[in-house]
């Protein structure tokens, strides 16, 4: 991060208390200008209220948090009007077509260019003569998209961006947000799963049980990132082939099929896996939970160490 990045977003030993139940413990969390940030945690972590927070939609209970360097519960009207925001849930029961409803709202915001909420349907491939309310999950999430995006905010909220949106949309919204990071733009966006921000934020904070376990460049996080992989060769497997690798974990070898949990990069396994004819290579990203357990729960919530050794496992 360069010296002349200004922080976005700022929370500060940040606290929040519904009644007797603690949801967040001491946030500590900045966002530079121009970055897209990913804020990844499991369900019940804390993002929403964060979230909420950061738009004063609600009140923390202690500590700071800034927005554009302005206190949250003071300047709760100015910094909204700068953000663009997408809820978690959208409740969407308007009888209205999209257009009209997305008219309406750019209206509220000052005026949006028409052909710039038709480029944005368009984009997402969204019908917006349609009533809101019989849309689908996916479509409202669309609509939600573009009354977040049309007015160019200089600061885009978005709770759980992707959810609803099938992979090929998935794709034009990471465009859009490549899109506004070109243009200046800082992104905050929430995801309960590290793939759907890694090819796009440059950080993340991953928060837990309403505390931040870690901070840190999203490819640093990757490496961190456990998978599993499953490999059917032609012919048999032989175990010496795999069991020298060194960042496998519970490696299962049995006839022609290998299964292993891979720590950081697959490149040794993929090498291994090409000595052979491939007829299958399938991966599957573990949820945080699982990330947390591998990575951060044995050592405390510093996230650098606490990397368990190889579990070794040839059923040859
Ligand atoms: N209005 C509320 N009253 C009481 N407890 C709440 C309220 N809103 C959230 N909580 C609790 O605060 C904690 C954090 O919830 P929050 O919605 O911020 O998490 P989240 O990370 O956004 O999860 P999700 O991905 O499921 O939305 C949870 O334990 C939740 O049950």
């Amino acid at each position: 991060m360069s010296a002349s990045t200004r922080p976005v977003i700022t929370t500060a030993n940040l606290t929040k208390r519904y009644g007797r139940h603690q949801a967040l413990f001491g946030l500590d969390m900045e966002v530079d200008e121009g970055e897209v940030f990913g804020f990844l945690g499991p369900n019940g972590s804390g993002k929403t209220t964060t979230i909420r927070i950061l738009l004063d939609l609600i009140r923390r209970s202690g500590g700071e948090s800034r927005v554009f360097g302005l206190d949250t519960r003071a300047d709760g009207m100015a910094i909204r009007r700068r953000v663009g925001y997408l809820p978690g849930e959208l409740a969407m029961v308007s009888r209205r077509p999209a257009r009209e409803l997305l008219t309406h709202l750019a209206n509220l915001r000052g005026g949006v260019p028409q052909h710039r909420i038709s480029a944005l349907a368009e984009r997402l491939d969204l019908d917006l003569s349609r009533p809101v309310r019989g849309l689908s999950k996916g479509n409202k999430q669309k609509v939600g998209l573009i009354q977040a995006f049309m007015h160019d905010p200089d600061l885009l909220i978005l709770d759980e961006p992707t959810s609803g949106l099938d992979p090929l949309l998935q794709q034009e919204f990471l465009a859009m947000v490549r899109r506004a990071r070109a243009d200046g733009r800082t992104v905050f966006m929430s995801s309960h799963v590290l793939s759907e921000v890694q090819d796009v934020a440059d950080r993340a904070a991953v928060i837990r049980g309403g505390r931040i376990v870690a901070v840190e460049d999203i490819d640093a996080l990757r490496d961190r990132m456990v998978r599993e992989f499953r490999v059917r060769v032609a012919g048999r497997v032989r175990a010496e082939d795999f069991t020298a690798i060194d960042n496998l974990r519970e490696l299962h070898i049995e006839g022609d099929s290998v299964r292993c949990t891979v720590d950081g990069s697959p490149d040794a396994l993929v090498k291994a896996a090409a000595r052979y004819t491939v007829l299958s290579l399938d991966s599957t990203e573990p949820d945080l939970e699982e990330l947390f357990f591998h990575h951060y729960n044995r050592n405390g919530a510093d996230g650098t160490v606490g990397i368990e050794g190889a579990d070794r496992h040839a059923a040859a």
